[in-house]
């Protein structure tokens, strides 16, 4: 039901291991409020914005939260949910069982994001704790309807469930322990009504009960918390609520003056909005729901925009040492550099698929494969003239001292995809161990990669706006995993058909789908288009180690693996895939073992 035509920026940051110190919430607001409010607040989102920030500010300073609002009215929705931690809904005039579209459509996404989306936490607040326990609990005979004993109007004072006190946070919010009970502002005549609580999962709990009114929330743990109060309005706002809901004789005039005189007295916003906080913040269950957590994340990117920056990820080299490892390969003297050189470039040398190349435009590239490989006994080399698991080419031990950490970067990187592949078993609705044959005698590639600036001169009439170094292209094999420089440059295709920029995020690695995988997954996820800018005219004493550098890491299956597309084919062996595509690329046409129509010798 989500939809990714809509997509303006590939910016999705995925945190491998901490909570992100950035909270993504998307507010729903089901209403708008009332004129005399509208100047102050232009929508109900912006007053939880309020309270929310505040909180943070007091408890959490390095906390960044952000917000995107959502008009549910008019039917508009985040079109993916892979960058959203929380979703709100607001109050709302309307009845959690009126029969508008706009409603029963809410109350699907609701539904559909707690069982298919389970990184999203949600909360409600009013019509939308109505709307959220109606949507999950009503397999539990959980529904909402007008409460017969009439409207609850002004401060209230609510007693905490016990459970639930010494449940969030484990009996303290923000270090300050849960009191017995909370005042909060109510407007409401609607209530949830649960037959039996024995009933509900586990998990569920009632967060608190007024004289009036036995529901004044529910609370699953990392997963929902709902408020019947509006700990959002304080005295004016909820003031001028009533005066329209009540005014012009639609409530009998000692009702509506009992209810402005409950509105004046004191609550405890300021405390609900730490504990609303508390609840968004709150670490997930178990290291379980982590990882449930961060694959469905994972999948959410990569079935949208196909590109996703990983932040955090376990590696043990840092940027600063992967690209001045970088560099030191590059400034080797050209004529070790060629050394390595693939045949393609020096007839003479025996390495066909691993090692250095150099393409017209200056742009050069040295490649490695796995440093294990069996190359004596696992390779086609007999029966095909490239042998694509042949063994690496490195550069003089005295001049590059960096292969051992090059090897190391290889096989973390390998360990990094391969962890990525098995937490999207789950949402591909894979077999666990789908993915690990893929592992055996992998072809992965690891690509040291110099683009050179450009030299205005050497273009006449060239257009910088339109200089390419990297032409748009998907990656081919399964998942691609990218270091890239400060420069900048590469850019992405998203849905409309614009380039968007993928800028340099400190300290991220930028994370792709290939051909391939688009076909495993049956065309859920998306090979996304890229290219890459050239880098801005070097300075007149530059050397050739300006420019732009980047490093990525192609994970790729063994030779022989046979890899399950949906379709028609059934399966691909890797090997042969490999060998076809390499058979489209100029510098490899005699090798590749496949017939382009060029003459081949044998
Ligand atoms: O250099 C980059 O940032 C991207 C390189 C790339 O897309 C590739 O080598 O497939
Ligand atoms: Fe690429």
């Amino acid at each position: 039901m989500l939809s990714d035509s809509l997509l303006q920026r590939p910016v999705n940051v995925i945190q491998l291991i901490t909570m992100p110190a950035k909270l993504r919430i998307a507010m729903f607001n089901t209403d708008t409020p009332v004129p005399t409010v509208r100047h102050k607040w232009s929508t109900y989102g912006v007053m939880f914005q309020e309270l929310l920030v505040a909180a943070a500010s007091r408890f959490t300073p390095d906390l960044t939260i952000e917000i995107t609002e959502w008009d549910i009215q008019k039917f508009e929705y985040p079109p993916s949910l892979a960058d959203i931690d929380v979703i709100l809904v607001t109050g709302s005039a309307a009845a959690s069982y009126d029969a508008d579209e706009w409603i029963s459509r809410l109350d699907d996404y609701v539904l559909d994001v707690y069982k298919n989306h389970r990184h999203v936490r949600m909360f409600g607040s009013c019509f939308g704790h109505q709307l959220i326990c109606q949507s999950l609990l009503r397999e539990y005979g959980v529904r909402v309807e007008k409460d017969p004993n009439g409207y609850e109007l002004g401060v209230k004072e609510i007693r905490l469930n016990e459970r639930f006190r010494k449940t969030l946070g484990d009996g303290s919010v923000f270090s300050r322990k849960t009191p017995e009970s909370l005042r909060v502002q109510m407007i409401h005549q609607d209530h949830v009504v649960i037959p039996t609580l024995e009933s509900l999962p586990d998990s569920w709990m009632v967060f608190g009960a007024t004289q009036h009114c036995a529901v004044q929330g529910m609370y699953d743990p990392a997963r929902v918390f709902t408020l019947q109060g509006h700990f959002e309005f304080n005295r004016f706002v909820n003031t001028e609520i009533m005066k329209v809901f009540g005014g012009k004789g639609r409530w009998p005039p000692q009702m509506l003056q009992e209810g402005l005189d409950a509105v004046d007295a004191d609550d405890d916003a300021e405390f609900l909005g730490e504990i609303v906080l508390q609840f968004m913040l709150e670490k997930g269950r178990s290291s379980t729901e982590d990882t449930t957590r961060l694959s469905q994340k994972l999948y959410d990117v990569f079935a949208t925009t196909g590109f996703a920056y990983l932040v955090n990820a376990p590696l043990s080299i840092d940027h600063d040492e992967i690209f001045e490892l970088t560099r030191e390969f590059f400034a080797l003297p050209q004529n070790q550099k060629m050394k390595l050189a693939k045949k393609s470039f020096r007839p003479g040398h025996s390495n066909t698929y691993r090692g250095y190349a150099k393409a017209d435009m200056g742009e050069s590239g040295f490649e490695l494969g796995n440093p294990i490989t069996d190359h004596t006994t696992r390779n086609s080399a007999s029966t095909q003239k490239i042998n694509i698991s042949e063994p690496n080419v490195w550069p003089d031990a005295q001049l590059f001292s960096k292969q051992e950490r090059l090897e190391e970067m290889y096989n973390e990187l390998q360990s990094l995809a391969s962890k990525l592949l098995s937490l999207l078993t789950v949402p591909l609705g894979k077999d666990p161990n789908f993915f690990d044959s893929w592992l055996d005698d992998s072809l992965s590639t690891l690509r040291l990669l110099h683009y050179p600036p450009v030299t205005q001169t050497a273009q006449p009439g060239f257009e910088e706006a339109a200089r390419l170094s990297c032409s748009p292209h998907t990656d081919s094999g399964i998942l691609t995993l990218l270091h890239q420089d400060t420069t900048g440059g590469l850019e992405v295709l998203n849905a409309a058909g614009e380039w968007i920029a993928a800028p340099y995020i400190p300290g991220s690695i930028v994370v792709n789908i290939g051909d391939l995988m688009a076909r495993v997954s049956g065309s859920r996820f998306k090979a996304t288009r890229h290219r890459v800018r050239a880098p801005p005219p070097k300075p007149a004493t530059a050397n050739d180690r300006f420019g732009r550098f980047s490093i990525p890491f192609f994970f790729e299956p063994g030779e022989a693996c046979s890899v399950p597309v949906e379709g028609d084919e059934g399966a691909v062996v890797y090997g042969e895939y490999v060998r076809k595509k390499m058979a489209t690329f100029v510098e490899f046409q005699e090798d590749s073992g496949y017939d382009t129509g060029t003459t081949e010798e044998m």
